[in-house]
């Protein structure tokens, strides 16, 4: 469905994206997770064709995604990170607009302006001009622009910035309904819960660098240990390090220690340390690892949203 082989893109000095490689498979649901400035936006925009490689290449279903090649372009669907409505305009007028772009005739856009906006809970708001709307309402209305006609890899980038918990999760559902339909979607995203949730496969990507890309549990996988123990980095805790490294490895942050334990560490063993260097029980955290984790573990540093 797609291929992208050793892309580097440049802003004069500024490496956006180093030497990238990576392939997405008919019917994923693709998580680029990476912090602000990471170089997500920068690799849709490669993908969409709207911004060239340095060097490498990105073939779309076969065709390569540069600026202008129809065929790529006619197979895949953008979601810009940044809203592109137009806001004097009602829902269905923006719909035909976008429609008219890809040559849909009338009957096909009207059934699928209908089922696009029932799809998404705005049919009620058809009429409304787009700048009556939430942010969250936008961002649906924007979606459902972008599969009018029907490409077969939607490419959404950060498309729950900025939107309420009630559009987040109709933004969820209807994704998880059109992926389990067949489309392939590439979802860029800071927030680690949302990649969890919605992915099957994620690629952690931090300044222009795909750090380790697979499924959650292959992620997990990276990690030396399954439990965590999150203490504040007071000087208790820190008087305690020693005697803890016997239960697993500790990794230190600004304000945490975080001690992975090893799998047959005693727990009761690692709390009499605790409570023997008068830390109480009640500031220590014990948790299963999240992709957080696999980010610290990766790059040394907390990821920061
Ligand atoms: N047009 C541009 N000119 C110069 N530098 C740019 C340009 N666009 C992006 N950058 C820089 O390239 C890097 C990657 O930016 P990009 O927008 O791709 O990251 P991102 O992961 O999408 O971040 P965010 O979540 O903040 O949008 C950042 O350091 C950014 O400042």
């Amino acid at each position: 469905m797609l291929a992208i082989t050793s892309v580097t893109k440049r802003y004069d000095k500024l490496t956006a994206l180093d030497d990238i490689s990576l392939s997405i498979a008919p019917g994923e649901f693709f998580g680029l997770l990476g912090p602000n400035g990471a170089g997500k936006t920068t690799l849709m925009s490669l993908i969409a064709g709207l911004k060239r490689p340095d060097s490498g290449t990105i073939a779309v279903s076969g065709s390569t995604a540069t600026a202008g090649a129809v065929a790529a372009r006619q197979n895949l669907g953008l979601v810009p990170q940044s809203l592109a409505l137009y806001d004097d305009l009602s829902a269905e007028e923006n719909l035909h607009v976008f429609g008219q772009l890809f040559g849909l005739d009338r009957a096909t856009l009207k059934a699928r302006i209908d089922e696009g906006l029932t799809a998404v809970g705005l049919a009620d708001r058809r009429k409304d001009r787009v700048k009556t709307f939430s942010g969250g309402m936008k961002r649906r209305l924007n979606i459902i622009a972008a599969l009018l006609h029907r490409p077969k890899l939607l490419l959404c980038d950060e498309p729950t910035v900025g939107v309420d918990p009630q559009s987040r999760n109709a933004i969820f559902e209807f994704l998880e309904a059109r992926n389990a339909e067949g489309l392939t979607i590439i979802y860029s995203t800071h927030y680690m819960e949302e990649a969890t949730r919605l992915c099957s496969r994620i690629a952690i990507i931090d300044h222009g660098k795909i750090l380790a890309d697979g499924t959650l549990n292959h992620l997990l996988g990276h990690l030396p240990s399954q439990e965590q123990l999150t203490l504040p980095a007071t000087s208790a805790t820190t008087a305690a390090l020693p005697a803890l490294a016997a239960f697993g490895s500790v990794t230190t942050t600004e304000d945490v220690h975080q001690l992975a334990l090893q799998p047959d560490a005693k727990l009761s063993a690692v709390f009499t340390v605790i409570e023997k260097y008068g830390v109480p029980t009640s500031a220590c955290t014990l948790s299963r690892p999240g992709l957080e984790d696999v980010f610290l573990h990766l790059t040394g540093k907390a990821f920061r949203e």
